[in-house]
This record gives structure tokens, C-alpha cells and sequence, in this order.
């Protein structure tokens, strides 16, 4: 079966090539995973993840965890369907499990403005989970303008729009398997 990772790739009418290998990020989730393993041994941790754009991220850097723990999803969008932040972010789906005095991991696929992870951190809070951690695939260090703490980062990379491996533009582009970033840039 063949894995969709082409070297340029055409989305909404702009060209993108390639910026993260797919060999690049397989070896970079397995070490967070590898990580993320000795940390939570014996603390069944609960993983929850973003949605939509963490989706993929989620699911690889779950099958490197080797100790006992649990999934569980929200989902908020504040992008729409623009390479901008619309600095607002709309509630869509809320975590099912009870994470009360649990030792929640919570997992993005991007840190941009840093809106998006200060928010749900201060919505989780609320729940009294034991302790949160964050872990962030990518994150734009110099885009960041909200305090958020990050605990486990996967690639810093610059300011400047990516696409793929769970991050689309205007919903297309989840399923490539590597990070694209915009041509001329
Ligand atoms: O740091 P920020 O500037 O807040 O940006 C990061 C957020 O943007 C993306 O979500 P988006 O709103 O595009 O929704 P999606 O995951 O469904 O694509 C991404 O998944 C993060 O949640
Ligand atoms: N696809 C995509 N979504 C984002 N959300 C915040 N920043 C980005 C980005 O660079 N690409």
C-alpha cells in the first residue's frame, strides 16, 4: 500500500514542499514515546488530544508508549479555514472521561499564537486532574505570544505556515505522511 508523501504537493492552489521527512518525524515521535514511558510508569496517564489536527500524531506517538494508559478527545477550531489565527477559539467538543486526581498528557499537533493550548489548559484545570503535561509536535517559538507551558516539543520550528501529517489547509492535507511548508519560504 502506498504511503501519500510526494516532494511538492499542490493544496487550494498554493505549492508546498517538503519540510519534515516522514523518516524525521517517525524517529522523533518513538523518542517522545520512549520518553513519555519512563516518566508515567506505573501513573496511567491519560492521553487527550486536539482535534482535528492532532489526530495522527496522537495515534503514532501512542503505539511508542509501553506502559499502561487511556485516550480521550476534544475538539476546538480557531483557524477555520485561513492560514491565520482568528484569535478566537470555539468550543466543538468537550473530553468524555472523568480526569479528576488523573495524570493528564495533553497532545497538539502545533503551537502557533499559543492561544489554542493556554486555553484548553485553563479548561482542563478546572476538571482538578492530578497534574497536566504538554506535549506539542510542532511549535512556532517565535508566532508564540501567550504563556503556555510545554513540556515536550517535537520540532521549534519558524514562523511560517506548515501542512500535513494531521495539519491541513482548509481541511485538505491531514494525510500527508511528512510537514510541507508553503514554496518561497
Ligand atoms: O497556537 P494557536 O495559534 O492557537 O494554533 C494552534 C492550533 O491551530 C490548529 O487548530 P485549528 O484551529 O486549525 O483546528 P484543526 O486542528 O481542526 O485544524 C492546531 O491544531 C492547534 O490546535
Ligand atoms: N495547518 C496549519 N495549522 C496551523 N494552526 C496553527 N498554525 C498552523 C500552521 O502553520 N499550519
Amino acid at each position: 500500500m502506498a504511503i501519500y508523501k510526494p516532494e511538492t504537493v499542490e493544496c487550494n492552489g498554493e505549492t508546498f514542499h517538503v519540510y519534515i521527512t516522514q523518516e524525521e518525524l517517525q524517529e522523533r515521535v518513538s523518542e517522545l514515546g520512549e520518553e513519555l514511558s519512563r516518566h508515567y510508569e506505573g501513573r496511567n496517564p491519560i492521553f487527550i488530544g486536539v482535534l482535528n489536527g492532532a489526530y495522527i500524531f496522537l495515534s503514532d506517538l501512542m503505539r511508542h508508549v509501553e506502559i499502561s494508559c487511556e485516550v480521550d478527545f476534544l475538539k476546538l477550531s480557531s483557524y477555520g479555514d485561513e492560514k491565520v489565527s482568528s484569535g478566537e477559539v470555539t468550543d466543538l467538543k468537550d473530553i468524555d472521561a472523568d480526569i479528576e486526581d488523573r495524570n493528564v498528557i495533553l497532545v497538539e499537533d502545533i503551537v502557533d499564537t499559543g492561544l489554542s493550548m493556554k486555553y484548553i489548559v485553563e479548561k482542563l484545570q478546572k476538571k482538578k486532574p492530578a497534574s497536566i503535561e504538554t506535549i506539542t509536535l510542532l511549535h512556532k517559538t517565535e508566532a508564540t505570544r501567550h504563556d503556555v507551558q510545554l513540556d515536550y516539543v517535537g520540532f521549534r520550528i519558524p514562523a511560517l505556515f506548515v501542512l500535513g501529517y494531521g495539519l491541513d489547509y482548509a481541511q485538505e492535507g491531514r494525510n500527508l505522511a511528512q510537514i510541507y511548508i508553503l514554496d518561497g519560504e
